[in-house]
């Protein structure tokens, strides 16, 4: 790739995206400024409804903003789309039942036209970086939510893009199983240097996992605080307990708070 490696991988300036909708506008995002740069892992944070599956759809060029300037590795969301720049992975893990995890994780591939030895040694690869080598000739319903979601993160690593999108992907999980996703996806992002932009609902997940959380409030939907983190990049779970962390933690919840006032 020819892209400036110094130039933001997403920049937002003044973005505005109102929704018509039978009762009238809806003003999903306002005035959105954002940098985030190559490597960045970025949190978006904020009560339902501020806007945060909106911003990531709109780098993802799945919506469009109304006015404003948005680019993703310089280039238009629609052009990146096509370059496939981005990985995207949901809340629901949305793997195909009569598919294998291997078989799900190749579709893209297949879709892309990637020689059948490309597709093995790909999904090879992006399994075991998930820890799922095991596991290829599995059906998603023989694996747990956890090791689903890991097998959807993998779909999304497939055609190695160099973002990755994530909206709330371990929102449904009990709380150690996404402890445990939160270290392995942290040793991920360091293995690979992926830019990544996660939604979330939950203050320890984002602090934990950011260099860049960004805190977010409704109506209409704008950023209302861009935290850069302190914390070193090498993270044990219980680095929850030191008072960098739990202030950082309470600058997320004021901002939070702050944005609530507005209701
Ligand atoms: N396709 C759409 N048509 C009309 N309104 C929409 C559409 N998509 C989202 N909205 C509205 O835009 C606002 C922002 O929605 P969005 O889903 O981005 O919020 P969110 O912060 O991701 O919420 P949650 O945390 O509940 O997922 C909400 O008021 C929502 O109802």
């Amino acid at each position: 790739m020819t892209e400036d490696v110094k130039a933001p991988v997403i920049f937002a300036k003044d973005l505005n995206l109102v929704f018509q909708t039978n009762d009238g506008p809806v003003q999903a995002l306002k005035d959105v400024n954002l940098s985030i740069e190559r490597g960045d892992f970025v949190s978006f944070i904020g009560p339902s409804g501020c806007g945060k599956t909106t911003f990531l759809r709109c780098i993802a060029a799945l919506e469009h903003p109304t006015s404003g300037t948005l680019t993703v590795n310089s280039i238009p969301p629609e052009e990146a789309r096509k370059a496939r720049s981005y990985g995207y992975v949901f809340q629901a893990a949305g793997l195909y039942p009569w598919r294998t995890i291997a078989g799900n994780v190749k579709l893209p591939l297949e879709i892309m036209g990637y020689t059948k030895a490309e597709q093995d040694a790909r999904v090879e690869k992006v399994l075991s970086l998930v820890d799922l080598q095991g596991f290829a000739k599995k059906f998603p319903w023989q694996l747990s939510g956890g090791m689903q979601q890991r097998a959807s993160i993998a779909r999304a690593l497939a055609f190695d893009a160099d973002i990755l999108l994530m909206d709330e992907p371990f929102g449904a999980l009990d709380e150690i199983v996404r402890d445990r996703l939160n270290e392995e996806l942290l040793k991920l992002w360091a293995r690979t240097g992926k830019t990544i932009g996660f939604v979330t609902h939950s203050i320890p997940e984002a602090v934990y996992l950011s260099t860049k959380i960004v805190v977010m409030s409704p109506r209409p939907g704008r950023i209302t605080d861009v935290i850069e983190s302190t914390l070193p990049k090498d993270r044990p779970l219980d680095i929850r307990d030191s008072a960098e962390f739990l202030k950082i933690a309470h600058r997320v919840r004021e901002g939070l708070r702050a944005g609530h006032a507005y209701d």
